[in-house]
């Protein structure tokens, strides 16, 4: 029975048994606890007291692709990983037949798992440790190295569960290599060994007072919690936010940075946002996108004839920068849509957006008009970001095509 499509793009389930491997075969021992074994040479088995089952996979030349995303809690991961997976088609969804508070969305290319399945304690043992989910004494960065690692060489791994409905580590659920993996959560780019394995990164930095004005929106008006409470969260997770989750921000390839808009004098409502795409120059196989002329400054307000803009307007910028000392190109956009087909006057003066026709990034954003920050930078840039991902993707692909040989040795 074929399970999955990876480097090692054939793969079967059997039981464990003296079988000689080929040269570009792997063979992992699982147990109901989780991996047991790998194997280059064949073999299996082992003294678990559980029934123990063999997936064996024969190397092809594609190879799982990994996308880290980082963000706080609340700061738009989940409606990010949805604009991405939409421009791959299809619709991502929970493994079937699965844990129902599994993390994990599948759709035919992506598979998006969340890091807060390597939370190494539970709610409780957070709380009696004194240390909150963000403190990296609460994951276990060894395991997700190791089975980061083991999908991106096209092993499936037992990937550990955190329940945040109840608090607690469920049961191990099956990942199989999928074409790209999406590494999602509070830590993709903390350990270096991780970092290393990642071939695209982002880093969603939303500013104090818009992720406040985020939270009060989604956690008093959606799930009923007090001003006061929300206010008290934030300020209990800022500490360990500020020495470990914001500090990544430097090695990501593109930062979404959303700020309060500078249309209006002392705005502090969060409703209008100044939202920046900082793109790193010179990384491999992805090149910024630009507004007019690559490599200049420019300031730009759209509106007129051709862009409809109510108070207070809008207003692009984009030019060259630098970012914790590396060279950026920055594409800046405050203020916010009337109206979302009108997009696509903006998307005409935009280059290197990696559209495969006129119009894509305007398509998709009426297409999901309704997801937050349709109206403004935050779903204009994840959308880009989006299309660059799977250019990225198809260059990677291509070129593996082009050396076949040399792809299945890796
Ligand atoms: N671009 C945006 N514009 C306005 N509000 C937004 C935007 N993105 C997210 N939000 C608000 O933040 C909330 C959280 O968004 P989302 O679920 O995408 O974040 P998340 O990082 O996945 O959260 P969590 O880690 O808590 O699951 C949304 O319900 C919405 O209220
Ligand atoms: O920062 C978080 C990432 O989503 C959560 O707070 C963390 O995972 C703990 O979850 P919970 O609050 O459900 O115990």
């Amino acid at each position: 029975m074929a399970i999955c499509t990876s480097l090692y793009s054939t793969c079967s389930i059997s039981t464990p048994s003296k079988t000689h491997l080929g040269f570009h075969q792997k063979q992992v021992v699982f147990y109901s606890s989780g991996v047991k074994k790998t194997s280059k040479k064949g073999g299996g088995g082992g003294c678990g007291s559980s029934r123990p089952y063999v997936i064996t996979c024969t190397a092809s030349d594609s190879q799982t692709v990994v996308i880290g995303l980082a963000a706080d809690s609340g700061c738009g991961k989940s409606t990010f990983m949805r604009r991405l997976t939409s421009v791959f088609g299809g619709a991502a969804e929970p493994p079937r037949g699965g844990n129902p508070d599994s993390n994990t969305l599948i759709s035919d290319t992506t598979t998006v798992i969340c890091l807060d399945d390597y939370h190494s304690l539970d709610r409780t043992g957070r709380k009696e440790k004194g240390v909150t989910a963000l403190d990296p004494r609460a994951n276990n960065f060894d395991l997700m190295y190791e089975q980061v690692k083991a999908i991106k060489e096209g092993i499936p791994v037992e990937k550990p569960i955190y329940n945040h409905v109840s608090g607690l580590l469920d049961p191990p659920e099956l990942i199989k290599p999928p074409k790209i993996l999406v590494i999602e959560g509070l830590h993709p780019m903390y350990d270096s060994r991780v970092r290393d394995l990642l071939d695209f990164s982002i880093y969603l930095d939303i500013s104090n007072e818009v992720k406040f004005a985020w939270k009060i929106q989604r956690d008093m008006a959606e799930r009923g919690h007090s001003l006061e409470s929300i206010k008290a969260s934030i300020e209990a997770r800022k500490p360990d936010f500020d020495a470990y989750i914001d500090p990544q921000k430097q090695y990501a390839d593109a930062v979404i940075e959303v700020l309060p808009t500078q249309l209006i004098p002392g705005d502090n409502e969060g409703k209008v946002l100044r939202v920046r795409l900082i793109m790193k120059e010179g990384v491999e196989l992805f090149s910024p996108v630009y507004l007019f002329d690559e490599g200049s400054t420019i300031s730009w307000i759209p509106c007129g004839r051709k862009l409809t803009c109510s108070y207070p307007g809008i207003k692009f910028f984009y030019g060259p920068d630098a970012y914790f000392g590396h060279e950026v190109s920055v594409l800046e956009m405050d203020g916010q849509f009337d109206r979302l087909d009108e997009l696509i006057y903006v998307e005409s003066h935009l280059s290197n957006i990696s559209t495969k026709f006129y119009g894509e990034v305007t398509q998709q954003m009426l297409k999901h008009s309704d997801f937050p920050g349709s109206n403004n930078g935050t779903g204009l840039f994840q959308t880009i970001v989006g299309l660059k991902i799977r250019d990225l993707y198809e260059q990677i692909v291509d070129s593996r095509a082009k050396t076949p040989v040399e792809a299945a040795k890796a």
